[in-house]
């Protein structure tokens, strides 16, 4: 069954899309089958891997309205174990059009249970904001991975987006786990780089990935390719790190699956490796 991750950070630009573009990749280019939920107005993880988000006939804005169902939504995209659920501007909308109805965290998490058990891996970006779309992610998700960007201000509004996760733990979802942090970004020449991981980790308790993102043109120049840093450039640094933060995740979602102790998982999982 799969692992549900949101991508969550309300503070803007810190490589929440980033981080989903090219971990789902990384994740799929490891035989892992992934699905990408963009649940972002903005639609660039959509147009990132691919998509024309102005072409859609359906987009998660439909699928949230129920105008359609998650299959109808459904892209395959033309990289190998890699779907995505796209979105467009359209779904700047949706908050409003959702005030007052009932159950309204909690439609994303009802269409995606139907297909849970086709995927390793769903990934969801999510927009720079707590709102209705952010806890519909996180009512959904198993857990939230959190991208931090390597600069001054990375602390701030880090105690809000925690405190929010506990309120959808208690209220909505109880089974939501802090997945981690990971820091984007990097920038080897400066000490603030350096700073930044070294605060934030004296101040943090939560799990800190090991793989640092570093700051890589080539990430930034891959998304108007329409592809992922692995196939856009499989040899560069961008590349070297999202692969490395693919391979982290796999083995702690491994490791959390021998504690369960799921023979038949285990089985599934093993046969992957070959
Ligand atoms: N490691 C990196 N190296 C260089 N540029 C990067 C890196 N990560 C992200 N960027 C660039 O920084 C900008 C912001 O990144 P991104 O869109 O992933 O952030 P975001 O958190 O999704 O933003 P938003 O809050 O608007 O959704 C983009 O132009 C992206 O190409
Ligand atoms: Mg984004």
């Amino acid at each position: 069954m799969a692992r549900v991750i949101a991508i969550a950070n309300q503070k803007g630009g810190v490589g929440k899309t980033t981080t989903a573009i090219n971990l789902s990749a990384c994740l799929a280019e490891r035989n892992r089958k992934v699905l990408a939920i963009d649940i972002d107005p903005q639609g660039n993880t959509s147009s990132g891997l691919g998509i024309d988000k102005n072409k859609l006939k359906n987009s998660v804005y439909q699928m949230i309205i129920g105008e359609c169902t998650l299959e109808e939504c459904l892209v395959h995209t033309a990289i190998k174990n890699l779907d995505v659920l796209p979105s467009n501007v359209n779904l700047a909308g949706a908050e409003i059009e959702l005030i007052g109805i009932e159950g309204r965290e909690y439609i994303l998490k009802k269409e995606v249970d139907k297909i849970r058990d086709d995927y390793d891996f769903i990934l969801i970006d999510c927009p720079p904001s707590l709102n209705t779309l952010t806890v519909n992610a996180m009512t959904t998700a198993d857990t939230v991975l959190v991208p931090i960007q390597c600069e001054f201000y990375a602390l701030e509004g880090l105690t809000q987006l925690i405190h929010t996760i506990n309120l959808v733990k208690q209220r909505l979802n109880p089974r939501l786990e802090m997945e981690g942090v990971v820091f984007t970004m990097f920038d080897a020449r400066t000490n603030l780089s350096l700073q930044v991981v070294e605060n934030v980790k004296s101040n943090l308790k939560q799990n800190i990935y090991k793989t640092i993102i570093p700051r890589n043109v080539r990430l930034a120049e891959a998304p108007s390719h329409g592809l992922p840093i692995n196939l856009y450039d499989p040899k560069s640094a961008g590349a070297e790190g999202y692969r490395q933060l693919a391979i982290e995740v796999i083995e702690k979602d491994d490791a959390e699956m021998y504690e369960k102790n799921d023979i038949s998982e285990i089985k599934y999982r093993n046969k992957k490796k070959h």
